[in-house]
């Protein structure tokens, strides 16, 4: 892709790219190719390998701050397809046209004409992590609970053989939520992709043709 100037602002705990204890070789090139946060390499690895993203196709991405996803997933899309995102930060960088982010909590989400634009899309994207605490039992129920609100958006919002990508962190917690989404889907794989960080204990279910229901 051709590195495009997008006005990015620097350093968050999303794992931005404006230098700190954590950069490494990832978050110089997201810094060099114009994505605010070395996240978006796990995106394109899930894209590259699973193939979730079709030109023209609606996506919605729960927890999309600073932006990476938002604009890999547009850059999939292109022009013709949309793509929203929700997070309870702010998206300040500039988004493409096709492109747009409200600033919400998916826990107490009420926007009814937000609601009508996402009605149907054909991917739901969840990156969402809660605020870590370093107590590892407590971020795996407080990341169990923000799964569990990507998967009751899927059931409103997916369509009919739609496809979901979500992160979990592992904890007690993830084989319930893994049944729950096999259920679902008539395709269910789990991938930890090479970008992330190792210490990380983030994993992704990527759930493929959403069932009738
Ligand atoms: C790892 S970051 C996402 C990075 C993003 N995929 C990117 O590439 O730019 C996780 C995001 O989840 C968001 N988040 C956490 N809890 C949330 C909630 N209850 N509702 C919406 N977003 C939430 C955080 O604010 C944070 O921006």
């Amino acid at each position: 892709m051709a590195a495009k100037k997008r006005g990015t602002k620097s350093g968050n705990r999303s794992g931005g790219v404006g230098g700190s204890k954590w950069e490494d070789h990832l978050t110089r090139q997201a810094r060099a190719e114009n994505y605010p946060a070395r996240s978006v390499y796990k995106l394109k690895e899930i894209q590259q390998k699973f193939h979730v993203i079709k030109k023209a196709d609606v996506v919605l991405d729960l927890g999309c701050a600073p932006g990476s996803w938002l604009l890999y997933a547009s850059e999939q899309t292109g022009p013709n397809g949309r793509v929203f995102g929700i997070d309870i930060q702010a998206v300040t960088i500039d988004l493409p046209k096709h492109v747009s982010a409200i600033q919400a909590d998916i826990l107490e989400m009420t926007d009814e004409s937000f609601f009508d634009q996402i009605a149907g899309c054909a991917v739901v994207l969840s990156d969402m992590a809660p605020a870590t605490t370093g107590r590892k039992d407590v971020d795996a129920f407080r990341s169990f609970e923000l799964c569990r609100m990507a998967l009751e958006t899927v059931d409103r919002f997916l369509m009919e053989k739609g496809h979901f990508v979500c992160k979990i962190f592992q904890g007690n917690d993830f084989a319930r939520f893994e049944k729950q989404v096999k259920k679902r889907f008539a395709e269910c794989r789990v991938f930890k992709p090479e970008s992330c960080r190792k210490q990380s204990k983030e994993i992704y279910i990527i759930a493929k043709q959403k069932r009738a229901t």
